[in-house]
């Protein structure tokens, strides 16, 4: 597919009259389709385009702008199939989590719809008894989307549906990695009707659209998610001219395995945490931290199931784990790697590319004798590379498992209760959870980290409404 922009309800072309190539990173022969290398001259139209669209589409009534909401999932859910297999042939990740993702993006569909119909306001007794005080809500007007390649669709749908439910308009950037997924989602709002300019799509590189789109005064609101470097950059730029701005960023996720803990259930929820996506989530374990008493023997299954592992095609049937998304992911976690060996890690498994490989396909990777201060415990890898440590206390294994600038997601294994609930209250991460893996993000609940992960905003379920919409109180009599 040659992706144009989506721009007032038209499929339009840059005014760079260039386009960039798509290539599947698991198979380098597959050109995807192009997208726009846009420029400020086209964003500068999206975004007047959506302050046009901004008035009529907030007087709509919550329950009318759902209804577009649902038929939007009800065509994503038809169309399910086809979004899958482009998300997998751009991003590489396998067809069972493209078509789970597809899955998650029309539930999260569905249930911003159902957000139309609810509450939005409270009454709040005003101490004059003649008055009637309460707060509503109101949008934010124009809201800028920026989002990584890693859930192409479900992270451009967690903001995206709620920033139009909520009564914004909006202009999105994909990633330019998997743009055409994006195109997919932006068709199905299109046939179900979406008005002109409600929502539009641009692409291109991040540092003219993403940036623009920080930088613009006519864009009342950025919802970004991607890496800290970039994030930085982009709560700097929005917060210089007063706009309102969410970041959600890196993770350094740990599991802790406890020695009472059901290590079988332990080690297949720390290889699904570390390897699925081929490490490639922001919840993803990247580094495991084991009871000394059992530490061989997790290590010794770690290791036995990861060498089980089927990595290929993502297309085909009964490949478990696909290729790094591109060859600056792969190139990343390979400097990673090395970077562990040279500091002194000890390679168990995996650690190098697989060769005679039509892409950019990465063996998982363990290391043992790992110190918490080493680059490869510290920093974000993004990549199928998972740390062990050794812990004796649970107070040990929370310094250990703290000792990071990431808050993001965190798991631990254990069957003993006050373990669990020490973990609860002393782990810094803005997502705990107890025997299951770091990974898994329900879309009914607030999803965000501590520390350098975010903003310190939520996402997703109701809080949403908290970056989407502002406050009014109002005191009448
Ligand atoms: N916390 C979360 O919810 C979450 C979820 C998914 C991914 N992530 C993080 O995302 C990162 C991987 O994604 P990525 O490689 O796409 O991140 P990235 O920061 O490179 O890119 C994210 C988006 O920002 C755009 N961009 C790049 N440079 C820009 C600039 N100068 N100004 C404005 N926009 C710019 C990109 O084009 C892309 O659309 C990882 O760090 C991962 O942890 C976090
Ligand atoms: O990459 C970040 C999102 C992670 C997620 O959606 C999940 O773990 O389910």
């Amino acid at each position: 597919m040659n992706m144009k922009n989506f721009i007032n309800g038209i499929w339009t072309t840059s005014a760079s009259n260039k386009t960039t190539d798509i290539i599947n990173p698991g198979n380098l022969q597959d050109k995807v389709g192009t997208f726009q290398d846009s420029t400020e001259e086209d964003l500068q139209q999206a975004i007047q385009s959506a302050k046009n669209a901004k008035t009529p589409w907030r007087k709509l009534s919550g329950a009318t702008r759902g209804q577009y909401l649902y038929k939007a999932a009800d065509i994503l859910e038809k169309n399910a199939d086809e979004v899958a297999e482009i998300a997998t042939r751009e991003m590489g990740k396998t067809l069972p989590e493209t078509k789970g993702e597809t899955a998650r993006g029309v539930a999260i569909l569905r249930y911003y719809a159902g957000e139309g119909m609810r509450e939005e306001g409270d009454v709040i007794p005003s101490t004059d008894s003649d008055a009637l005080m309460f707060t509503k809500r109101f949008p934010l007007g124009v809201v800028g989307v920026i989002t990584p390649w890693n859930f192409p669709i479900a992270i451009p749908l967690w903001k995206t549906a709620p920033a139009l439910i909520y009564g914004n308009t909006v202009v999105i950037k994909p990633a330019s990695e998997s743009p055409i997924t994006f195109a997919k989602i932006a068709e199905c709002f299109e046939e179900a009707g979406l008005p002109a300019g409600v929502l539009n799509v641009v692409t291109g590189k991040g540092s003219v659209i993403g940036n623009g789109l920080s930088i613009h005064k006519e864009v009342n609101g950025v919802t970004f998610t991607g890496s800290n470097a970039v994030g930085r950059t982009i709560g700097a730029n929005a917060l210089q001219r007063g706009a309102k701005y969410q970041l959600e960023m890196g993770g350094k996720n740990p599991v802790i395995v406890e020695k009472d803990a059901d290590l079988e259930a332990a080690a297949d929820a720390t290889i699904s945490g570390a390897f699925k996506s081929t490490g490639q989530k922001c919840t993803a374990t990247s580094r495991a931290i084991i009871h000394q008493d059992i530490y061989e023997e997790v290590k010794q299954l770690l290791v036995e199931k990861t060498q089980k592992i089927a990595v290929g095609d993502s297309l085909e049937k009964d490949v478990w784990m696909g290729p790094c998304a591109s060859k600056s992911q792969l190139d990343n976690a390979l400097n990673y790697i090395e970077k562990g060996k040279e500091e002194g890690a000890a390679l168990l498994c995996g650690g190098e590319q697989i060769e005679d490989s039509n892409g950019y396909y990465l063996k998982p990777t363990i290391f043992d004798q790992v110190d918490n201060n080493m680059t490869i415990a510290q920093e974000e890898i993004f990549g199928p590379v998972i740390a062990l440590m050794p812990y004796s206390t649970m107070e040990h294994a929370l310094d250990i498992a703290n000792d990071v600038d990431y808050g993001l997601s965190a798991a631990i294994f254990t069957k003993n209760v006050q373990n669990m609930l020490s973990f609860i209250d002393d782990m810094d991460a803005g997502l705990v959870r107890v025997n299951a893996e770091s990974a898994g993000v329900e879309l009914q609940a607030p999803f965000g980290g501590m520390k350098q992960s975010s903003s310190h905003s939520r996402e997703q379920g109701q809080a949403a409404q908290e970056f989407f919409t502002d406050i009014k109180t109002v005191f009448v009599k």
